[in-house]
């Protein structure tokens, strides 16, 4: 026996005991009570004199003393509904000498009001958690295996099967393809099949953050490093994605004093918040995407030659749509599933005419695109199930009306020229045309540069690449 406890009168002990569990009960192996305090009686409505060697069962609702007398098995922090409410209790072995000879329980909480007064405390808690597990969940967790990646013709075969081999090991990826060829979910099946799967998947789409945030979203940044900076301050994505992969998409977009430090991360394996002083070391797998030429854009001194370097480890190929031709059959089956589901269908099919013209267009939008096609027939059709030519955005039911509408909004004087019919299209279309021409437009005035065009545009950056990315404007 611990000495100090048994130099302690027996009155301290028996006032230790309720301060210590506040309802305490002690069975034998048998279930008998053999100990029970006042607080727990109160709240059962009873006496200890009552309560005293009688079957715990008897006296407690739903208790489960018994059994863990019998088991030796803890139950700890289990709900338990005594008296219309729902009570926490710990049940605990009670080993005597290595011999099991009983159970000791204690309930939490005085009454209903005060667990509610708990949990009114921790309910934010717990709904932080969860907000915060959701994003995690949704956000940094890879959505698409190699199982996803549909086709089956040579160029496209060569490029999945390179990055399944080199998706077990650490190196860096740099993944080439146009806009909307897949690089996205190549970068998502090589994480999963990586030995990193279990860590986050962090995305970064380096042409979408303004400059002078690039940074901080990337290091994270201090409390106190500049005006507006969350008080505790802030992870960046690098730590985010800490033993996990950092997918840098659009990296030709990345901005050249913005490449320097990536490379010094890359180099030293480590990052510093902005504003702050301690190294904080990483390990992320790097893969990069850009529909870019990096090589004209390291010659022309747009990109670091060294980072280039760096990114370009395992470089893998992805294919326009236009040179896989045979694979847009299964490619179109596959998005139709799956815009089934969003959209609740169920046996939507396609013409086989529908299917010829999409076997036939050149997809400057790639696979991107012909989603959008689908998506855009599945809201149309009305009272069938088949994708008819009719269900087709103008532009593919018949390229030569499209040309005449595009010169109709390019030629005020030509439109008395021009069939009546043929002139008017429906509005939704119109106003698109048009949009579309103004952001080309703002585009070549500004060179090229989206932050000013946006600017004329009077719309967001990120807006302006929403729109750039529908357009397919590059
Ligand atoms: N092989 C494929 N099989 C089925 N669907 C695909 C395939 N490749 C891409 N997709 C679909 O096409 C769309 C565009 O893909 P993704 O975003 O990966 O392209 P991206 O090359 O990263 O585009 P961007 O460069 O514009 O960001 C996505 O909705 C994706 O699900």
């Amino acid at each position: 026996m611990n000495l100090g406890i048994g130099r302690l009168p027996f009155k301290w002990l028996d006032e230790i005991v309720n301060l210590a569990a506040e309802r305490i009960v002690v069975v034998d192996r048998d279930g008998i009570i053999r100990y029970i305090n006042p607080a727990y009686c109160e709240f059962l409505g009873t006496t200890v004199e009552k309560a005293t060697d009688q079957p715990v069962q008897d006296i407690i609702e739903n208790s489960r003393m018994h059994i863990v007398a019998k088991t030796g098995q803890a139950e700890l922090a289990a709900i338990q509904p005594i008296n219309n409410s729902e009570m926490i209790a710990n049940r605990y072995p009670l080993y005597i000498e290595e011999e099991l000879v009983g159970a000791v329980g204690t309930v939490m909480f005085k009454n209903p009001q005060e667990w509610w007064e708990y949990s009114k405390k921790i309910q934010p808690i717990l709904d932080e958690l969860n907000y915060y597990k959701n994003n995690f969940e949704k956000g940094l967790t890879s959505k698409y295996t190699f199982s996803d990646l549909i086709g089956t013709s040579p160029e496209f075969i060569k490029s999945k099967k390179l990055a399944e081999k080199i998706s077990v090991n650490h190196s860096a990826v740099l993944l080439i393809g146009e806009s909307g060829t897949g690089k996205e979910l190549f970068a998502h099946a090589i994480h999963q099949n990586s030995p990193r799967q279990h860590f986050p998947l962090v995305r970064i789409n380096c042409a979408s953050i303004p400059e002078h945030l690039l940074e901080s979203e990337l290091f994270g940044y201090e409390e106190g490093a500049f005006t507006g900076a969350k008080r505790g301050g802030k992870k960046g994505k690098f730590e985010l994605a800490n033993y996990g992969t950092i997918f840098l998409d659009e990296i030709g977009d990345m901005p050249l004093a913005m490449q320097s430090k990536l490379l010094r991360v890359l180099q030293e394996k480590e990052i510093e918040r902005v504003g702050g002083q301690t190294p904080i070391f990483i390990d992320v797998r790097i893969i990069a995407a850009t529909h870019r030429n990096l090589e004209k854009m390291v010659e022309e001194g747009k990109f670091r030659q060294d980072l280039y370097y760096r990114l370009n480890v395992i470089r893998i190929e992805i294919p326009p749509l236009k040179n896989r031709k045979d694979d847009i059959p299964a490619i179109a089956t596959n998005l139709l599933r799956k815009l089934e589901n969003r959209f609740h269908r169920q046996g939507v099919e396609m013409s086989f005419e529908v299917l010829n013209k999409l076997m036939n267009h050149k997809w400057p939008g790639n696979i991107r695109e012909l989603e959008n096609v689908l998506e855009r027939a599945i809201n149309v059709l009305e009272g069938t199930n088949k994708i008819e030519m009719k269900h087709l955005p103008l532009y593919l039911q018949d390229d030569q009306i499209y040309m005449n509408g595009y010169q109709v909004l390019h030629n005020e004087n030509s439109q008395n020229n021009i069939d009546g019919i043929e002139t008017v299209r429906p509005l939704k279309e119109t106003l698109a045309f048009v949009e579309k021409q103004a952001i080309l437009k703002a585009l070549k005035i500004t060179n090229g540069n989206k932050q000013k065009a946006a600017k004329l545009l009077g719309i967001g950056k990120t807006k302006l690449y929403d729109k750039c990315k529908w357009y397919q404007i590059k």
